[in-house]
């Protein structure tokens, strides 16, 4: 493998559409049997219980990455980020908003924004 693809690979470059057919399954199975559908069984849930799971794989990422494997991590970061795609989702927010919002901080050092908050 030569080194920009390794790059690439390395930033999820070669993967662009992941997140995107993510969001697109997770509309689609939101009124799906909640007994054959984990999207669907959150979704009937409610918001509070989606927000808690959510918290609770956050927490798992942190123990993950203060004591856990490699592998523990990639896999509580997975659980965290498809969580917040399903509040995202019940909340009505489109996660392309989300992704706006990371393109219009780009090139936005946060030292300097933190600073110009508190002028
Ligand atoms: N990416 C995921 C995904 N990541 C995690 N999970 C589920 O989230 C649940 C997490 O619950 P728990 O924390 O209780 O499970 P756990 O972490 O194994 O248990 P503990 O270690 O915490 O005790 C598990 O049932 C996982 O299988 C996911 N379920 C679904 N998806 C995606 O959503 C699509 C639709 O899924 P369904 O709605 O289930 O058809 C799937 O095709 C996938 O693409």
């Amino acid at each position: 493998m030569t080194l920009a693809a390794t790059h690439r690979m390395a930033m999820g470059m070669d993967r662009p559409d992941t997140l995107a057919r993510l969001a697109a399954t997770i509309a689609a199975r939101r009124h799906a049997d909640p007994a054959s559908s984990w999207v669907a069984k959150l979704h009937a849930r409610g918001v509070p219980v989606i927000a808690r799971k959510l918290g609770e794989e956050a927490v798992e990422t942190v123990v993950a990455a203060l004591s856990g494997s490699r592998e523990d991590l990639v896999g509580e970061a997975a659980d965290t980020i498809f969580h917040l795609m399903v509040l995202l989702d019940a909340k009505g927010v489109d996660f392309a908003e989300v992704l706006a919002e990371l393109d219009r901080r780009d090139g936005v050092s946060g030292i300097a924004e933190k600073a110009s908050r508190s002028e």
